[in-house]
């Protein structure tokens, strides 16, 4: 038998559970309110992108946007885990992209319609090495930033987040049973903006981890 090993946990095949407008400054510049709840959608596994592979442009979109997001690997799974012990069932950290067809997203709020292939397309999800816990020994106060093409795009830090990692963990547990490898994305700060095909995408954790990632667009 094969043991599976947490820090190749986008190998797992296991849910990418993201957090939507937790940062109430890229709420307001996309002219959405700020929730009283969080927001919650799905990315599947397929999703996931490593670098030396490119991030890929859907052949039905013009307006691919780059969200720089903390995530964080689930070590021990649970159900209605309360607050008080969210942080016990957290492994490490990644860094993360939620990738989103802007334009595929504004059609389906304008319609009411699910978010899926706006946000849930492959590649829709950069994703770092693992980060162990240890090494953010506080993940509410971590710089995030974002470059394209060497320009800043997204600053933000952690510390502005709406709802925080342990208040998620326990909120998402309420309804939809955490296991390990899981992965929370914990929303994007303000700074979103579109990339193009031959574009290079800088972004990092501030004293932990950078990584990069190149734009294509998908063959026909
Ligand atoms: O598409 C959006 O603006 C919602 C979202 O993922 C985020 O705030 O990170
Ligand atoms: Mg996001």
């Amino acid at each position: 038998m094969t043991t599976r090993n947490i820090t190749r946990f986008w190998e797992w095949g296991r849910k990418i559970i993201c957090v939507g407008r937790n940062y109430a400054d890229h709420a307001k510049e996309l002219k959405n309110a700020i929730p009283t709840e969080p927001i919650l959608f799905l990315k599947p596994p397929s999703a996931y992108v490593r670098e030396g592979s490119s991030i890929l442009v859907p052949l039905y979109s013009s307006n691919l946007h780059h969200e720089v997001e903390l995530g964080v690997v689930i070590g021990k799974g649970g159900t209605a885990i309360p607050q008080s012990a969210a942080m016990e069932h957290v492994a490490g950290y990644a860094l993360c992209l939620d990738m989103t067809a802007r334009d595929v997203q504004d059609v389906c709020k304008s319609k009411g319609l699910p978010w899926t292939l706006a946000k849930a397309f492959n590649t829709s999800c950069p994703v770092s090495d693992f980060i162990p816990k240890e090494r953010i020994p506080d993940p509410g106060n971590v710089k995030l930033w974002l470059k394209v093409n060497d320009q800043l795009r997204q600053n933000g830090c952690t510390s502005q987040m709406i709802f925080s990692i342990p208040y998620l963990i326990s909120y998402i547990s309420e309804f939809i049973t955490l296991e390990e490898g899981d992965l929370i994305l914990t929303g994007t700060p303000k700074g979103v903006s579109a990339v193009q095909e031959h574009d290079e995408l800088q972004a990092g954790i501030e004293d932990v981890v950078t990584m990069t990632f190149r734009v294509d667009r998908q063959e026909q």
